[in-house]
């Protein structure tokens, strides 16, 4: 019979979690509020105390139905008749295990790699613990870290198995629904997630178990805004535009930028030009009560301090709580060390509805392929369409978000379609600050227009484009400098015609298509 994975439960007999409480009667407590497995993982006592433990633990799961998995040690799971065993990549080997326990037994194992997953799957594992999936507090080593991105792969890789998987590492109720969506790779999702200290730890484990088990039925909130219409010819995408734009001044959407200071005011008066109500606030606590209003959070570490990241983490978990849209601009990513640490912590930190940056900062964050960035320019590309197409289109499909490559063109992705927009003006890479405002104008555009993220990042970005193009053809604008104030003029002009549904600028001015890869 399959086992149940989907909230499964490790058990931690360290002081600091179990608190002076007796494991049973917390493993009882989980067990009363939905805990489908239970391991008894125990680093800590005798092998004679263990099977005291596990004797005791096994009479409570028994009268819940729930199997029990002795951790490492196959010796415990035999002497009191355990359903079955997890085994580490350092414990017993699978082969030996498997000859030593009963045939029904169930047999769990460890991978943290492709090869170590696909080996597991060629021996016969019945299930992988796929890990670690977050660095914790307890566990600093980050060695085996992998993230939602390397979780993905390996389901990618053993997608034809029905081997059962789950995640385990430093998941909580505040991240749990983004593991699971995030991790989902084309084929194979996982099956449940592994719980330690969030039951262990928890006052009241009953009550944190049945938290678990609202949250894994349901998708996360962010996620319900993403089922855009499949409409696959840039033409027919580029039909709706003018109507988003429109919808998009009528909503008035506020923007919360945690934003650089260079560009502070410059991309407060772009938002305003278009018809959207800026804030700027680093604070990240104020995130609570500024969510509420339901428009999006800005991302934008370009002026990066000691106390940015964590300040990011905390505006960002309000946001995806309430399913509200999120951009991130990594500016500068792969300038320096601090960056690109950065850029790690809030991949892992929370979920982005759109990550938009230059060359070398989308490089940055795909991982593989990174180039050092000097300052925050993209560098020489080193890359041609095609390939800049497939990065942002395989940074999406990744992430299950949105992704956008600017630069002369821009590619924007679902992870599916690639579109390419070749609008602009050379003047815009002169102006400081005219890439940062693309993220602000893009959480406008997704706020007001949740059904189709790609729809509305596109119609952002050709307001904008098609603005700087307008202002840059006026006889009076000389260079950048000029250029600016007639920039936020023109942004301001097509904002005005759109409330009136004049869709005049934007006949026959897109200069879109849709890369096939
Ligand atoms: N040569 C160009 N021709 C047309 N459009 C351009 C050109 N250079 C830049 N742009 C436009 O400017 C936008 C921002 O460009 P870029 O990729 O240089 O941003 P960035 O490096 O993030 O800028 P910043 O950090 O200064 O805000 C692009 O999306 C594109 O629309
Ligand atoms: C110049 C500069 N330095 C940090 S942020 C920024 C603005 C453009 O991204």
């Amino acid at each position: 019979m399959p086992v149940d994975l989907s909230l499964y439960l490790v058990t931690d007999a360290t002081p600091a979690i179990l608190k002076g409480r007796d494991l049973c009667e917390v493993v009882e407590s989980a067990l009363e509020g939905g805990v489908t497995v239970v391991q008894y993982r125990d680093k800590f006592n005798d092998t004679g105390v263990q099977i005291e433990i596990a004797r005791k633990l096994h009479q409570i799961t028994k009268k819940f139905n729930v199997p029990l998995l002795i951790n490492d040690r196959v010796d415990v799971a035999l002497a009191i008749g355990a359903e079955g065993v997890h085994l580490g990549q350092d414990d017993m080997l699978f082969e030996q295990a498997k000859r030593l326990l009963p045939k029904d037994a169930i047999i769990g194992i460890s991978a943290s790699t492709i090869e170590e997953a696909q080996k597991a799957v060629a021996d016969g594992a019945d299930y992988l613990g796929i890990g670690t999936m977050f660095a914790t507090a307890t566990k600093t080593n980050t060695k085996n870290v992998i993230g939602t991105a390397g979780t993905q792969a390996i389901l990618d890789a053993i997608k034809d198995s029905g081997v059962g998987t789950v995640s385990i590492g430093g998941i909580n109720h505040s991240n749990v629904q983004r593991v699971i969506y995030q991790s989902q790779s084309a084929k194979k999702g996982l099956d449940g997630v592994a719980i330690v200290s969030a039951i262990i730890a928890a006052d009241d484990p009953k009550a944190s178990a049945e938290k678990f088990v609202e949250l894994i039925k349901n998708p996360p909130r962010f996620a319900l805004t993403s089922n855009s219409p499949r409409v696959n010819e840039a033409e027919a995408l580029l039909n709706d535009v003018p109507k988003i734009v429109r919808k998009m001044v009528e909503v008035h959407p506020l923007v919360h930028n945690m934003i650089n200071s260079v560009v502070m005011n410059f991309v407060a008066n772009v938002a305003l030009s278009i018809g959207a109500s800026p804030i700027m606030s680093p604070y990240g606590d104020e995130a609570t009560d500024l969510c509420n209003f339901d428009g999006s959070l800005l991302i934008n570490m370009g002026t990066l301090t000691s106390e940015s990241v964590s300040n990011y983490l905390k505006a960002m978990a309000a946001y995806n709580l309430r399913g509200n849209p999120v951009v991130y601009d990594p500016v500068g990513a792969a300038a320096t060390k601090i960056r690109r640490n950065a850029v790690n912590q809030l991949m892992a930190g929370g979920y982005f509805d759109l990550i938009k940056g230059n060359e070398g900062e989308i490089r940055q964050v795909w991982g593989s392929n990174a180039v050092q960035q000097r300052g925050v320019d993209s560098g020489p590309s080193t890359l041609d369409g095609n390939q800049k197409a497939t990065l942002a289109r395989d940074l999406a499909r990744r992430e299950r978000n949105i992704v956008l490559l600017t630069g002369a063109t821009d590619y924007l992705s679902d992870g599916e379609r690639v579109i390419a927009v070749k609008n602009g003006h050379p003047y815009l890479g002169q102006v400081t600050g005219t890439g940062c405002a693309i993220g602000t104008i893009s959480g406008c555009f997704l706020a007001a227009h949740r059904s189709d993220r790609l729809l509305a990042v596109l119609s952002g970005i050709l307001m904008y484009e098609i603005a700087a193009e307008n202002a840059a053809s006026k006889e009076y604008v000389r260079g950048p400098g000029s250029f600016v104030p007639a920039f936020l003029d023109e942004l301001y002009a097509i904002r005005t015609a759109a409330a009136k549904g004049d869709d005049s600028w934007f006949v026959g001015r897109a200069k879109v298509h849709e890369v096939k890869l």
